[in-house]
């Protein structure tokens, strides 16, 4: 299957309604419609194909949609052994392409249109591999060798038996109630969740009174966590977060701008006295970025993200860095689709490269699993590894179908009814 030639790229701007019902809200973001820019690889080999996607909030889509089709003719052409065989030039070759990149380089929407690919790609060579969990270990001949790498089989065993512990965003959006919140924390505890994120940075006022009924309802011996989606200054959010700190939350999530790294430094020095850390990543653009968070020790958690930097190439380089500097890497996730791609990710980092999970989370959120092939497997709050070759990000047919943005089904009803034109 390596000998694949890639023939065509299609892509599709896929959306859910979630702002109806307010899911995904932050103090950023009002009206998520939780989005894909959804890509199909087709090869010269019947049914052998890579499925890849970046995640947007809506509107936009149709542009990270563009920069994808502008991207495809660097891949069109190709083998994916001549991809993979050297897939360091292939990376450079898609995002340094000497025209495209000063639409860049390497950040925003032609990073996200790069991941897009990338992640299509990787998701082809898993499946070219067939790898599973347990075959890449089956590789290895252990002899003399079981002293120093029995621990790495050990490792293994026990994602597979008691998965990854993971957080959940889903109960405490910043536009759901309280009822909401109560009923959801409830029903998460019920469920065995015991670390929580909370949205923040609207009000302060509406914060207290959240956190409060949060923390009241999951005791002083579980986790929570909160997020401002980059809403305060930085003296800002320095003394915003110090009216929470009564609430002991793990970390604070993008206090401020995502570029502004020395404000980054200023607030995790500001906060370590109250035990509060920094988390930040789901908007930096790249490795570069996240070197310098580390070298400013301006980020106490390191929050990859399978679409917003260059996939598992980019990925790659952020975890190994953040293990040498010895800072917990707590991915982000949510959206669409995250969840199943980054569960790949934080399996790695921890089988490969951390071998700890001491402070170490990676975020789950409880929407639009249902959409996929081979959906996120959570158990007792943990996630299960994934069984299927692939990077999980395969969507259903119907779904796609039915979620293109103007035409399927679903938006031409959602517009209709707001007397919306399709463009
Ligand atoms: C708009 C989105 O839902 C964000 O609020 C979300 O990614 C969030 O920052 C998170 O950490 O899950
Ligand atoms: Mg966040």
């Amino acid at each position: 299957m390596l000998k694949a030639l890639i023939t065509t790229l299609t892509v599709s701007d896929v959306r859910f309604p979630t702002s109806l019902e307010q899911h995904g809200s932050d103090a950023m973001h009002a009206d998520p419609d939780y989005s894909v820019a959804y890509v199909v690889i087709d090869t010269d080999l019947e049914k052998f194909k890579g499925f890849g996607l970046t995640f947007t909030v809506g509107r936009g889509t149709e542009i990270v949609v563009c920069a994808v089709k502008a991207l495809s003719t660097l891949v069109i052409g190709k083998t994916l052994e001549e991809i993979v065989s050297d897939f360091r030039g292939f990376y450079r070759h898609l995002t340094n392409d000497g025209q495209m990149r000063w639409i860049g380089p390497e950040k925003g929407v032609i990073q996200l249109a790069a991941a897009a690919i990338l992640n299509a790609i990787w998701d082809m060579w898993a499946r070219a591999e067939g790898k599973d969990p347990k075959q890449l270990i089956r590789c290895i001949d252990f002899t003399y060798i079981t002293d120093a790498l029995t621990e790495q089989e050990a490792l293994e065993d026990q994602m597979l038996e008691e998965g990854y512990p993971a957080y959940t965003t889903s109960c405490a959006w910043l536009g759901y109630s309280d009822e909401q919140l109560t009923q959801l924390c409830s029903t998460a505890l019920g469920e065995g969740w015991t670390r929580f994120k909370v949205k923040v940075g609207a009000d302060l006022q509406d914060d207290i009174r959240r956190c409060r009924l949060i923390r009241n309802m999951i005791g002083p011996q579980n986790t929570m966590m909160i997020d401002a989606n980059q809403r305060w200054d930085v003296s800002e959010a320095i003394s915003w977060v110090s009216s929470l700190a009564e609430f002991r939350p793990l970390w604070i999530e993008e206090p401020t701008s995502p570029d502004d790294i020395l404000g980054h430094a200023a607030i995790s020095k500001a906060l370590a006295p109250l035990g509060i850390g920094v988390a930040t990543g789901e908007q930096c653009h790249n490795r570069v970025m996240f070197k310098q968070f580390l070298q400013a020790s301006a980020l106490q958690f390191v929050q990859i993200d399978s679409c917003r930097v260059g996939s598992v190439n980019e990925n790659l380089a952020i975890m190994l860095m953040a293990a040498k500097f010895k800072v917990p890497v707590c991915p982000h996730a949510g959206g669409v689709g995250l969840c199943e791609l980054v569960q790949h990710l934080i399996l790695f980092d921890y089988i490969s490269v951390s071998a700890s999970l001491e402070n170490r989370t990676c975020e789950y959120v409880d929407h639009l699993h249902e959409h996929f092939k081979s959906p996120t497997v959570i158990r007792n709050a943990c996630y299960i590894p994934p069984k299927d070759p692939g990077f999980s990000c395969e969507m259903l047919e119907s779904s796609v179908r039915k979620h293109q943005f103007p035409h399927g089904e679903v938006w031409r009803h959602i517009l209709a009814q707001k007397h919306t034109p399709i463009f």
